[in-house]
């Protein structure tokens, strides 16, 4: 039986590291330098960042929920940046950056790199830009990361959409992705469906009480999606 992964009241404590949760899945943990008290980056952010006055969007949904193809509505029709946080790890496996096997691993066993790998790749695609609008895609997936990256960058979301999917939908959607991803498989994704309810819920869930979340029933055509997408953007750009 699938179930509706959207319990907004996770079980699950919101303010634990994901460290912790992981363990608690039962994966083997990437033992990272990182802990959000000796950072490693620019604490507080570039103060170019804050002089750039950034319109951020964080885009969360589980696997195969549509975040990536709603983006790139959002990028034709808004003209965001876009950065998706798998693309840009997945860019770094195929750089064979000093990290790329482990950053393989974690990513075939459907877990979460570590924030301070992400974060910062974030943050150098962003100094990069000249863009002031960016959609975050995919990012953060647990609550480590986004303490990790209000942290290092000083920003905070304007606004998170999250795609609301039934996990059966999901599955069938990222089995037939065709990317030749090593992560769509019906093994990995059965954990990453885990993971996204475990610590991705609990992020939805912080923004949600924040009033910043826009829920969208990810059921349906693309474009029927886009149409609940679109208006949550016209106003802010007269479009
Ligand atoms: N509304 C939709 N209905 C059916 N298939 C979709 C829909 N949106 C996206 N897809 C397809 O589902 C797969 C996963 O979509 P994607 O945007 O990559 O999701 P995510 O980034 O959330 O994993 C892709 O093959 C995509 O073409
Ligand atoms: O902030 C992130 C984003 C992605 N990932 C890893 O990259 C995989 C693929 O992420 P992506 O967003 O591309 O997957 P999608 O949800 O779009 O299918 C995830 O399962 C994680 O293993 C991660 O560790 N941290
Ligand atoms: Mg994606």
């Amino acid at each position: 039986m699938w179930r509706r992964v959207t319990s907004l009241s996770p079980v699950i404590s919101t303010s634990k590291p994901t460290s912790l949760d992981q363990a608690a899945l039962g994966f083997k943990i990437w033992r990272s330098s990182f802990s959000t008290e000796t950072p490693t980056l620019v604490k507080d952010g570039p103060t170019s960042f804050k002089e750039r006055n950034l319109f951020i969007t964080f885009v969360l949904g589980g696997p195969g929920s549509g975040k990536g193809t709603q983006c790139h509505k959002i990028v034709e029709t808004f003209g965001f940046k876009h950065l998706s946080a798998g693309e840009l790890l997945r860019r770094e496996i195929e750089s064979n950056s000093e990290q790329w096997s482990q950053m393989l691993n974690t990513i075939k066993e459907g877990r979460i790199v570590p924030s301070e790998v992400t974060v910062k790749l974030i943050q150098q695609e962003m100094e990069s830009s000249d863009s002031n609008k960016f959609l975050i895609d995919g990012f953060p997936r647990t609550e480590e990361n986004r303490i990790a990256f209000e942290k290092f960058t000083g920003l905070e979301p304007n606004v998170v959409l999250f795609f609301d999917c039934p996990e059966e939908e999901m599955v069938k959607r990222v089995l037939n992705r065709n990317e030749g991803r090593v992560d769509d498989n019906i093994d990995t994704v059965k954990k990453r469906l885990k993971v996204f309810e475990i610590l991705n819920l609990p992020v939805i869930d912080y923004y949600s009480k924040r009033g910043k979340l826009h829920k969208i029933n990810a059921v349906g055509t693309e474009d029927e999606i886009f149409e609940k997408v679109r208006p949550i953007f016209s106003a802010c750009a007269g479009k």
